[in-house]
């Protein structure tokens, strides 16, 4: 701790490089973004909503489901970068994954220490700080428990205000259903664009929070209402990995040729069997592909 890290700890006022910009993000996700417009929506009112209030009752919990390469990870990026200064770089800003900090099960009672003493000195340090909780579907079920006081109202420790912090929570988890629903719906002639977040959440809500083995699962996390924003991310189409394929182009500095475009959306497999609508990996192997078509 540092001087100003002191002074900043205790007073509900500090910003800690906390720099929001709205308005680029807004424009980013309208212009980046490929086939996600429900999660534009969904991003934008739940940040907003949460900025105009200067004293919020809770901080802002988000949680991102959707299968690979729909752009959980890309969207996250994006909205740190927009709030603060410095990005993923932030020393504000945290990220924690269960595979990656927590390996094995059998050291649950160690980690849950570790945990709520990670998350508190974090805000204690500053209390508009950001975490990022990966792979939340493989986290163990145990140590949600340790993350919930954190997101609720209630938690006001030494006159820190840690109802200014924004969680993101980032899982496959909802996924596979969220990819059945939009298939189902597409049968029944509702096009992916049409497609809301009541025709989504009672999915996605049986899938991530009434399953045993979830991290989320018997938590109170939805009895409680902790999560503000549930953003479910569609499976991506040809022509959405198209785009996906040009923009990767245009940041490499290559030319966009049709044939490359084409040839690059051809080579990823598509689901279901018959009518092979969607992407199996998103836009995922994109960038990694490119270089064998051009
Ligand atoms: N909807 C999208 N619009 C634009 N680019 C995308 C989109 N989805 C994925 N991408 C591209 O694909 C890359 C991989 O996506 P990302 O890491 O965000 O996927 P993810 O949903 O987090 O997948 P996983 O669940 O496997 O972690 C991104 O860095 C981005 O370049």
């Amino acid at each position: 701790w540092d001087l100003w890290a002191l002074r900043c700890g205790f007073s509900s006022d500090c910003e800690c490089r906390f720099r929001p910009d709205l308005r680029g993000l807004e424009f980013d996700l309208a212009t980046s973004l490929v086939g996600q417009p429900l999660v534009r929506q969904q991003v934008m009112k739940g940040v907003r909503e949460f900025l105009e209030n200067q004293n919020p009752v809770k901080p802002l919990v988000m949680s991102f489901h959707g299968s690979t390469g729909t752009g959980k990870t890309y969207v996250s990026s994006m909205l740190i970068h927009y709030l603060f200064q410095g990005g993923l770089q932030s020393p504000y800003v945290h990220h924690f994954s269960p595979i990656v900090h927590f390996p094995h099960a059998e050291h649950i009672e160690q980690y849950k220490e570790s945990l709520k003493r990670w998350i508190q000195g974090n805000l204690t340090n500053c209390g508009r700080s950001a975490f990022l909780f990966d792979e939340m579907d493989k986290m163990h079920p145990g140590l949600i428990d340790v993350i919930i006081p954190f997101l609720g109202p209630s938690w006001v420790v030494y006159g820190t205000n840690y109802r200014k912090a924004i969680f993101i929570f980032i899982s496959n988890a909802g996924g596979e259903q969220i990819n059945d629903m939009t298939l189902a719906l597409w049968r029944a002639h509702k096009d992916r664009e049409e497609i809301s977040l009541q025709d989504l959440e009672p999915a996605i809500s049986k899938a991530v929070f009434e399953n045993p083995q979830s991290g989320f699962w018997k938590s109170g996390i939805i009895n409680e209402h902790l999560i503000d924003v549930v953003v479910p991310f569609l499976p991506l189409k040809h022509h959405h990995v198209k785009q996906c394929v040009v923009s990767e182009l245009n940041q490499q500095g290559l030319e966009v040729r049709p044939g490359v475009v084409q040839e690059v959306a051809d080579s990823i497999l598509y689901f279901p069997e018959e009518e092979k609508l969607f992407s199996s990996t998103g836009c995922k192997t994109v960038a990694s592909r490119i270089s064998f078509f051009f």
